[in-house]
């Protein structure tokens, strides 16, 4: 399965958004940096902005640039004009947004479809396929784009509104896989449900070509699957980075999140500023000898640190080692004593608590 990062283009859709042209370069180029195998960075009939973005990225990344369009003419000219590599078409099969949000039936809806993707063919870029709303639309007519379109790369099946879970999603694309190659399947999810990063690995696992990402699940509403936990998880779980240079991840990301300037809450997953810090007594005395007890993976290994902190919640074990990587002697008069000093003075990070150790209780 390959990653498109979306952060952009749905970074952008947010309410009360509107990066500047600067910012969505900057976060690209790290994006592509990374190593995620396509960038979606706009919607270019949006506006300049967008069309000039996805040019500058198109011309600089190693990355396939992804651009937005809607089954019409002008928005397919808008991504040639911004010379996408890629042009992802997008419309909906299912009843509820054929009636309510494109007022028109589902043969008329194909017929669009036919002529966007001929035109993207016939401007030179590569024609990809989305249809939103896919898990709610009946699996006949998502079959059937996939037989009116078999040389299409890819379609893109989107979640739109999040409803599935990963019981579910795994049953939709399962029973899908029995009449289409599902390497030629992407998916689009969304967070509604909080399952969008367990769904992209289910996805993975039933053999789905490609999933949209985005950093730190930035993206309308609830926003969609977060490249981090994804690239993580599938790390641990199937040895798998999906491309991306593992030990550049959160670096990465964090610099996507400042030139867009976007923060993550400090208890976020791999993100947070305090996820990966430890201060209870019980961690901390067995993380000093060996980090593995209590931490899930080695933040090193995706470029971030982990921090462990000494003060009132550290026991006499823990205490009991720093006095002695600072030379100190370790008696239960000494270790009661620092466990004091400890308390009134932390949180304190290793080197400091050592310090502290050393300076009043080393002779
Ligand atoms: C599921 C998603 O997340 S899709 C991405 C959503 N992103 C955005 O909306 C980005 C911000 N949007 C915009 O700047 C504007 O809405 C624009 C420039 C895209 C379009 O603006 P407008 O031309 O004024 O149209 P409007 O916003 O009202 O969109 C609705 C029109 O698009 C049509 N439309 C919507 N989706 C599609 C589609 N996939 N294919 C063809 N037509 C579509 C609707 O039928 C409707 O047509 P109508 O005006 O004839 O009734
Ligand atoms: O992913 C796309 O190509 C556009 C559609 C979308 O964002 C969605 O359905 O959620």
């Amino acid at each position: 399965m390959y990653l498109c990062d979306v952060t952009l283009r749905e970074g952008d859709q947010m309410p009360g958004r509107n990066y500047t042209e600067a910012q969505k370069v900057a976060a690209g180029r790290a994006l592509d940096r990374l190593g995620v195998d396509a960038i979606q960075p706009g919607f270019p009939v949006t506006g300049e902005k967008d069309v000039r973005v996805t040019r500058t990225l198109a011309d600089e990344c190693e990355a396939d640039v992804v651009a937005l369009a809607r089954a019409v003419s002008g928005d397919v000219d808008a991504a040639l004009d911004a010379e996408a590599d890629v042009v992802e078409v997008f419309g909906a099969l299912s009843s509820l947004q054929l009636e309510h949000a494109l007022g028109t039936d589902r043969e008329t809806m194909f017929e669009r479809f036919d002529a966007a993707i001929e035109r993207v063919r016939d401007g030179g870029a590569t024609p990809h396929l989305t249809l939103v709303d896919a898990f709610r639309t009946e699996r006949e007519h998502l079959v059937a784009a996939f037989e009116r379109y078999p040389d299409l790369p890819m379609v893109t099946l989107a979640d739109t509104v999040g409803v599935r879970t990963p019981a579910s999603l795994r049953h939709d694309l399962t029973a899908l896989g029995e009449g289409v190659d599902l390497a030629r399947v992407g998916v689009h999810l969304h967070d509604d449900l909080g399952c969008a990063t367990a769904n992209a690995l289910v996805a993975h696992e039933v053999g789905v070509g490609k999933a949209d990402v985005s950093v730190a699940s930035l993206g309308e509403r609830a926003g969609n699957p977060a490249v981090e936990e994804v690239v993580i998880a599938g790390v641990l779980e199937y040895g798998e980075s999906f491309g991306v240079t593992a030990a550049d991840l959160v670096p990465a990301c964090r610099t996507v999140l400042a030139a867009l300037e976007e923060s993550v809450p400090p208890r976020k997953a791999i993100l947070g500023s305090e996820v990966m810090e430890h201060e209870s007594g019980i961690h901390t005395a067995a993380m000093l000898r060996e980090p593995r007890t209590f931490e899930p993976f080695d933040p090193g290994a995706f470029g971030a640190e982990r921090r462990l902190v000494f003060g009132a919640g550290t026991g006499r074990s823990g205490a009991r080692q720093l006095l002695e990587r600072a030379g100190a002697d370790a008696d239960e008069e000494t270790v009661a004593a620092y466990l004091d000093r400890l308390a009134a003075e932390g949180p304190l990070d290793t080197e400091e608590a050592v310090d502290l150790a050393r300076r009043e209780f080393a002779s």
